[in-house]
């Protein structure tokens, strides 16, 4: 699902470098990325997002190489095959909860907003707990909540390939295996792959591998 080679990449400005020889994850894969802060975690899922553009190397992501999109075709791309949950959740604040979840489709004309993906954000967002909040915005709900939104938002499309940011980062214990139940549930459903940053690292023995950046210093730097 996602194929990494000889990545280099680069901010201006801070100078912080991240080089990737080789990665692979495979089609139902459940990874983990796990390291200190600042060691490049968000910038690898942006980077495969399409979000960030590599100085080379290849980003393979469901047989397409996202570097040689260009920016309208990568926006597309990524609405179609990828459900990103953001580390700062990036709901819009002037939409309710449940039109940040259906956002998508707005902003994807080849995804239909019918009634079965309306129906299935109502199903996502009860079995988050927070069927009963979707005509608030983002405003009136609280981080955990608002993590919660993001997540819905992230898997109603079914995408091939789920890329989380610290998508447990804000809950309680209970609710994060209960979130992350649900991640992999719908993973499963859909046959998607899911690459998760995480700090929990109670939660990395229900992944079936772990990237561990701490231990990748000859990659990164
Ligand atoms: N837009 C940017 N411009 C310049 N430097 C940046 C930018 N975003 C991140 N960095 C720097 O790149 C490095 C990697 O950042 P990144 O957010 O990928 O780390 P991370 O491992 O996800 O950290 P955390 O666990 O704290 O979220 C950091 O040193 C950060 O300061």
């Amino acid at each position: 699902m996602v194929r990494l080679e000889n990545l280099k990449f680069g901010y201006s400005g801070t100078g912080f470098r991240l080089r990737f020889p080789e990665f692979t994850l495979d089609e139902d894969e459940r990874v983990a990325i796990v390291g200190p802060s600042g060691s490049g975690k968000t910038t690898l899922l942006n980077l495969i997002a399409g979000i960030l553009s590599p100085e080379s190397g290849l980003i393979d992501v469901d047989g397409v190489n996202v570097a040689e999109l260009s920016d309208a075709e990568r926006r597309r791309f990524r609405a179609s095959t990828i459900g990103f949950v953001f580390q700062d959740f990036a709901l819009l604040d002037y939409l309710s909860a449940r039109q940040n979840i259906l956002y998508p489709y707005r902003i994807t004309p080849a995804l239909k907003l019918d009634a079965a993906a309306r129906d299935r954000a109502e199903a996502l967002a009860v079995a988050c707990g927070i069927g009963d909040k979707l005509d608030r915005h983002p405003t009136a709900l609280s981080q955990g909540e608002q993590q919660r939104v993001a997540i819905c938002r992230a898997l109603v499309t079914q995408p091939k390939l789920i890329l989380s940011d610290e998508a447990t980062g804000n809950l309680d214990p209970a609710s994060k295996e209960r979130i992350l139940d649900l991640l992999f549930a719908q993973a499963a459903e859909a046959g998607a792959a899911v690459l998760a940053v995480t700090h929990d690292h109670e939660l990395l023995p229900r992944f079936e591998r772990v990237l561990d950046f701490a231990q990748f210093h000859e990659g990164v730097g």
